[in-house]
Order: C-alpha cells, then sequence, then structure tokens
C-alpha cells in the first residue's frame, strides 16, 4: 500500500514513525513545505528568554533518519492541490519542480497557523507571529537589537505569556494585552489566572487586560505604535499570539470541515473520505470533558492522533479514546496545570457544574524548606458527580504530575466521591497524610 503523509512535523511523524515500526511494507511518501521537521515550538520561549542558549535540542528529528528506515521524503515542497477522485497529490519544489504523487491512503497533517488580527498595519514591519522555528528566529534576532526597548504581545494565551516572559528575561520592557479580564482565560478560572496576573506584575509586565488592539500605526513601513480602545501606546515591536486556525485548504470544498475549519474525524482518524486521515492541529478532535467534538491544538494531541492514525492504516484498529486538553505553564518559577474544563468553561458550554476548592502546603508541614502551598480547584457535573475539571497552582514542581490523574478520571468518567477515597501514597517529602487532592474531593457538596 502507498501512503502519501502531508506536513511533517509532529503529528506526521507520529503517523510515519508508526507505520515505519510497526507495519513494514509499505511504501510510505511524506512532504512538506519547511526545511525543518520535529521543532518544540513549546521550547521556543524558553530558547528566547536564554533559559537554555541554542534552539539545537528543540528538533528530535530529521529527513535523513525517515530515509534510513525506508521512506521517501520530500522537503521544501509545497502541496498546492490534491485530486481526491483519481487519489494523487500535486506539489512543487523550492526550485520550482512540479511532483505528482498517487496514493491508496493519504495523511494530512497540515496543521495549524497563528490566527492573523485583521486590523489596519497589520503588514508593518516589526509584527510578528510565533509558530515556526524561522519565525521564533526573528523573533529572537529582534530582541537582539538594542533599538527594540519596548514590546507588544497580543494574546495573554499560553504563547502570548510565555513570550512575555521570555522578552521580560531579555530586558525588554513588556506590555502584554489580552481581550480577556485575566491571562490564560481559556484554561484557568479567575481565582487562579489572577495569580499568574500577580506574577507577571511583579516581575515587571505591564498587563492591559479586557483591551482590544485597533489599529498599528507606523513609520518608514515599521510599527511604532499600538492602538486600542483604551489608549495608543508607543512600541517597537508587536508579537500577535491570538490562537491559531487549522490549516485545512487542502481539503476546503471536498471533506467536512468544522465552523472553525478543522477537518472533521471520527475515532480512527478518518475523514469523509473513507481513504483519507487527518491528524494533529488540522483535525477536530473529541473532548471528554465536554462528551463531544471539539479544536484543541496541542502537540500532545498531535502526536496522539498521529499512532491512532498510523495504526488504524496499517491495519490495527484502534479507537482513539478523546482527550482532556491537559496543559501546563510554567512563568518566572509559578507553576500552573489543568485538564478538562474550568468552572467558567463548563458553565460557558452549559453544563450543570460544581466545584470544590482546597489550599494546602505540598509536602508534609514538618518539612519546612522547598514547601510550597498549593491551590486546586475540582470541577464535576452536578448530578452526575463525573469529574469535568481541574486546576493547580503552585510554585513547587512536584504538582506537575499530578494533573494527569485527573485526565485519567475525566476520560473515565470517575464521580468526584470515587476520587475521595482513592489510594493515594503518602510520603513526607512528596505531601501530607491528608492529600490535598483527597481533601479537595472530601469538600465536594
Ligand atoms: C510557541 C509555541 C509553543 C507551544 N507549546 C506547546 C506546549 O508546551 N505543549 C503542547 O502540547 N503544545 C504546544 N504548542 C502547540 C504545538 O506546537 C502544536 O499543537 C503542534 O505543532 C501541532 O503539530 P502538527 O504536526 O499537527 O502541526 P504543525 O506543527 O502545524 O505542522 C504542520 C506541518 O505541515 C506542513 N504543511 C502545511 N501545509 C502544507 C502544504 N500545503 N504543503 C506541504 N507542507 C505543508 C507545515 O510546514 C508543517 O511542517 C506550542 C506551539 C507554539 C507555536
Ligand atoms: N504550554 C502549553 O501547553 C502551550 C504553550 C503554547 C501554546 N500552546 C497551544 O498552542 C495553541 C496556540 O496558543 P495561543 O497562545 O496562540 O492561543 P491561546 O488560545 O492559548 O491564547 C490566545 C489568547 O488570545 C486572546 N485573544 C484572542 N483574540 C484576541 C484579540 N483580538 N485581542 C486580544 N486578545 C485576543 C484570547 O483571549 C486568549 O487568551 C493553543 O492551543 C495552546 O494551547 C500550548
Amino acid at each position: 500500500m502507498k501512503i502519501v503523509i502531508l506536513g511533517t512535523n509532529h503529528a506526521g511523524i507520529a503517523v510515519a514513525n508508526t507505520l515505519l515500526d510497526q507495519y513494514k511494507g509499505h511504501e510510505i511518501v511524506m512532504i512538506d513545505r519547511n526545511d525543518n521537521m520535529s521543532y518544540l515550538g513549546c521550547g521556543t520561549a524558553i530558547w528566547v528568554g536564554r533559559q537554555i542558549e541554542r534552539p539545537d535540542e528543540l528538533f528530535y528529528s530529521n529527513p535523513a533518519a525517515f530515509e534510513a528506515k525506508g521512506a521517501k521524503i520530500m522537503t521544501e515542497t509545497e502541496v498546492s492541490d490534491i485530486d481526491y477522485t483519481n487519489k494523487i497529490v500535486h506539489a512543487r519544489t523550492k526550485s520550482g519542480e512540479k511532483v505528482n504523487e498517487s496514493y491508496d491512503k493519504l495523511v494530512l497533517a497540515t496543521g495549524s497557523r497563528p490566527i492573523i488580527p485583521n486590523i489596519p498595519g497589520k503588514d508593518l514591519d516589526g509584527i510578528h507571529f510565533l509558530k515556526l522555528f524561522q519565525e521564533g528566529q526573528s523573533v529572537d534576532q529582534e530582541l537582539e537589537k538594542a533599538e527594540v526597548q519596548r514590546v507588544a504581545v497580543i494574546g495573554a494565551g499560553y504563547i502570548g505569556t510565555e513570550i512575555a516572559e521570555a522578552a521580560r528575561r531579555r530586558g525588554k520592557e513588556v506590555l502584554l494585552f489580552d481581550a480577556e479580564e485575566t491571562s490564560l482565560a481559556s484554561y484557568y478560572d479567575k481565582e487562579f489566572a489572577h495569580l499568574m496576573d500577580q506574577n507577571l506584575a511583579d516581575h515587571g509586565i505591564e498587563l492591559h487586560f479586557s483591551e482590544l488592539a485597533t489599529a498599528f500605526n507606523g513609520k518608514d513601513g515599521r510599527i511604532n505604535e499600538l492602538v486600542t480602545d483604551k489608549g495608543n501606546y508607543p512600541i517597537d515591536m508587536l508579537i500577535n499570539c491570538i490562537g491559531f486556525r487549522a490549516n485545512s485548504a487542502l481539503a476546503k470544498g471536498v471533506l467536512d470541515l468544522a465552523s472553525n475549519g478543522a477537518i472533521i474525524v471520527d475515532e480512527h482518524q478518518r475523514t469523509s473520505d473513507p481513504d483519507v486521515y487527518a491528524v494533529g492541529d488540522v483535525a477536530t478532535i473529541f473532548s471528554n470533558a465536554l462528551q463531544k467534538t471539539t479544536y484543541i491544538a496541542l502537540a500532545s494531541n498531535a502526536i496522539r492522533t498521529g499512532i491512532v492514525a498510523g495504526h488504524n492504516i496499517g491495519g490495527t484498529e484502534i479507537a482513539a479514546p478523546g482527550v482532556q486538553g491537559s496543559n501546563g505553564i510554567s512563568i518566572f518559577g509559578l507553576h500552573m496545570t489543568s485538564t478538562g474544563l474550568s468552572l467558567t468553561a463548563a458553565k460557558k458550554f452549559g453544563l450543570d457544574v460544581e466545584y470544590s476548592d482546597f489550599e494546602d502546603s505540598q509536602k508534609a508541614w514538618f518539612l519546612h524548606e522547598n514547601n510550597d502551598k498549593v491551590k486546586i480547584r475540582i470541577v464535576y457535573e452536578k448530578i452526575s458527580r463525573r469529574i469535568v475539571g481541574a486546576q493547580m497552582v503552585s510554585h513547587s514542581e512536584i504538582i506537575a504530575g499530578n494533573i494527569n490523574m485527573f485526565s485519567l478520571a475525566i476520560q473515565d468518567q470517575v464521580t468526584i466521591d470515587q476520587l475521595a477515597l482513592l489510594d493515594l501514597f503518602f510520603l513526607p517529602h512528596f505531601n501530607s497524610p491528608y492529600n490535598y487532592m483527597t481533601m479537595a474531593a472530601l469538600k465536594a457538596k
């Protein structure tokens, strides 16, 4: 069987590796317009903020690794259209050569692109987006310039908050804007997000929430002012981080798309064309918290959906279990993790929910060093009592692993009452005999 994979970043790589490692004998062709693959954008802010010196280790694979396993891989080759009826992919190399690849099965792993705000001045120099390695490089180079002192970041979601920290670590004046009332509003309730806001402010980041950009003004073709509905701000550089949109142009008019443009897939990652699969940021995903199909762009989801598609194409029928959108962020030493839905999000989606909060030190009370407070919220449905979300915030890194237990709880529809009596280990170095997770569950109404 000949399988053509379009897009060779996290999702495409996971499909290819699954097929090449576990289902030998197929012809695998991989095509990508970029000149690099496997870039972990998740490390951009760590590198740009100089927590690591160089970006080299943010890549975990390369074309030679796939050629060695027998795949044909074409980089710097842009797919222009797909003849779904005759099963042929049309592409063009950087030097202009036409490429036509037939397929038996096709995988669309074309990912996402950052959303471009449609306001006057959007094409001025000095306006940046963050997705590709090359975009990280341009931001990095701009921050090196002495004349770049005031940096505006639009969008205080994950990318915006992380790059605001990075720019601050590089000694710049940073102004962080968001349409919502807090940072990280899509992931955390206000009681949690406010702790991040305070952390950002304490580290010198100027916060502008509930504020919408209306225009970018420039001089000699370069941005020098941001105009919002509340004021005018002189700036030297701007980074847009207002979310991603699925890169589904190749499927438009042929495959079924969701209202946000993502390609609709079933639990096997199959699209409305049975010989075409879609994985990663270009596709929809099933949310176990919402119990419906939604869109959650994460590298973790890209890898898992790629593995599912690989097995299904290879001949082992497996159904994706759905996701919780589990995520985490670490800014100036403050760590936050969440999974499923916040209280605000659950209510917005029409779920009838309750919540239970608890706060305690991470380790046993008699350990006085590096024993930070942890704040936890568990969100659960009033009637079914199934857990639909959890959030944690602390300076303690130990919280990071705990969120995964809540992820499994949501996936398996565990109730808040089952959690209350769950056997959680106790060791003073790590936690208390009355664990804050148990206590939050016991406190539930
Ligand atoms: C700064 C940043 C930080 C992030 N941090 C995290 C994190 O901490 N944790 C997390 O889980 N996620 C994180 N993400 C999100 C994560 O990077 C994405 O969810 C992930 O990249 C999706 O992988 P993908 O393979 O589906 O798509 P993409 O990474 O978008 O890859 C799609 C590929 O398709 C190629 N392509 C597209 N169209 C064509 C075409 N017409 N022809 C040929 N090739 C084409 C592209 O060149 C690209 O290589 C972060 C993202 C960014 C930008
Ligand atoms: N640590 C992580 O897991 C991590 C890190 C980076 C990115 N990611 C993922 O990558 C994807 C993209 O990240 P992102 O930060 O671009 O998106 P995001 O959805 O996390 O945040 C976008 C932010 O922009 C704001 N916004 C939207 N339109 C706006 C406007 N017109 N003006 C002002 N603010 C506006 C939203 O309120 C939101 O806070 C997300 O799915 C994210 O989860 C994850």
